[in-house]
């Protein structure tokens, strides 16, 4: 998986103009992280991470999620769907508490690794925390 960002030199997702997208009906893509609902201090945190606009992926799968809507999404690697589980779990928990409220569930130890690291650091600032723990 590639390493963060743009602005940490970092690769972004792929040329989202050579995808082709299938969605359920009614799925309109949201082309600004400003226009998703997205708490203050998350949104502070997308930006700082280096992301700009939302990927493809994630301008069609960020709402859906954050309604509470069951969701399937499919895309090639390196389109952002790590960061948008990341993104959607920041917005999601309630950091008044310190339950757990979120179980992500990876194939490998890099993803998990990979997925924790994203959750830190867009939730820097809503102060969200996430702990990748290694079955082996
Ligand atoms: N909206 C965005 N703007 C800029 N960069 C982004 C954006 N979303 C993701 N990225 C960056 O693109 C790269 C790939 O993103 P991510 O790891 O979320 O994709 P992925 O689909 O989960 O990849 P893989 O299938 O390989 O695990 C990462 O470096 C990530 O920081």
């Amino acid at each position: 998986m590639a390493e963060a960002n743009p602005s940490r030199g970092g690769g972004g997702p792929m040329d989202d103009d050579k995808l082709v997208f299938e969605t359920s009906e009614g799925i309109e893509p949201i082309t600004n992280f400003n226009d998703m609902g997205i708490k203050e201090d998350v949104l502070r945190g997308v930006y700082e991470y280096g992301f700009e606009k939302p990927s493809a992926i994630q301008q069609r799968v960020v709402m859906p999620i954050l309604q509470g809507r069951d969701v399937i999404a499919q895309a090639q690697s390196g389109t952002g769907k790590t960061s948008m589980i990341a993104l959607s779990v920041c917005q999601i928990v309630d950091t008044s508490s310190r339950e757990v409220q979120a179980l992500i569930l990876s194939p490998t130890t890099d993803l998990a690794s990979q997925t924790e690291k994203t959750i830190q650091a867009i939730g820097l600032h809503a102060n969200i925390q996430a702990h990748a723990c290694i079955v082996v």
